[in-house]
């Protein structure tokens, strides 16, 4: 899988500065994009965040997952930190896309849980690809991570691309009663490790 490298430019943010690097991916010419703050190639452990596209979560408020949440609490983290880098992967939806995944949140008003959705409209429960992390962690000098993530795939795809995942460092945020439902499918059918979360629910 290749992309190609587009530009970077400053992006001053409510955490901080970040330089935003621009990516084309060459077979879908989807455009990803990463934040890095300092220096990030000098071989040390990054703390790193490899966030799929939420449009709803990310830009849109949504209460129905948790994915802005972490996306604020990823880039304040790599801010405190003054290291850092947040791929921001063009894979909403779990790789359905945005207008499957409203299908898929229709599907849920209804009562489907959300593996249940997916696999209602003929898709699997999670169709993401990392693979496309390699090149672009390559590009810009990263061999090994301190990674913020809940979901254990993330780390083993890393590791099958030849990266080394030091640390695996919880990221659990934005708990309501909107997404306690998804969260405790995430947690029971797609493997996420939700421990403080769902302990935080039951006090
Ligand atoms: N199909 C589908 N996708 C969803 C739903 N809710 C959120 N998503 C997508 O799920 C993905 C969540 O991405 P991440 O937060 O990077 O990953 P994660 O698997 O939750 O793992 P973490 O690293 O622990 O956050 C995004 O692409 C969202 O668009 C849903 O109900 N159905
Ligand atoms: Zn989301």
């Amino acid at each position: 899988m290749s992309v190609t490298f587009v530009a970077s430019s400053k992006l001053p943010t409510r955490w901080g500065t970040f330089t935003m690097h621009g990516f084309l991916e060459q077979d879908t010419g989807k455009e990803h994009v990463v934040l890095t703050m300092g220096d990030v190639a000098d071989g040390k452990p990054v703390l790193g965040r490899l966030h799929s596209e939420c449009l709803t979560g990310d830009a849109l408020f949504s209460l129905r997952c948790d994915c802005g949440f972490q996306l604020e609490a990823a880039l304040q983290a790599i801010a405190e930190e003054g290291r850092g880098a947040l791929l921001y992967l063009r894979q909403e939806g779990r790789g359905i896309g945005l207008m499957n995944k409203i299908r898929a949140y229709h599907l849920q008003d209804g009562g489907a849980d959300t593996v249940e959705a997916n696999e209602q409209l003929g898709f699997g429960a999670d169709q993401r690809d990392y693979a496309i992390c390699q090149p672009i962690l390559e590009h810009l000098g990263i061999t090994s991570l301190k990674l913020l993530t809940n979901n254990p795939r993330k780390v083993k795809a890393l590791e099958g691309y030849g990266l080394k995942v030091t640390e695996r460092l919880p990221l659990e945020f934005g708990l309501n009663p909107h997404n306690s439902k998804y969260l405790a499918t995430k947690a029971g059918k797609l493997g996420h490790m939700l421990g403080e979360m769902h302990q935080a629910e039951a006090e």
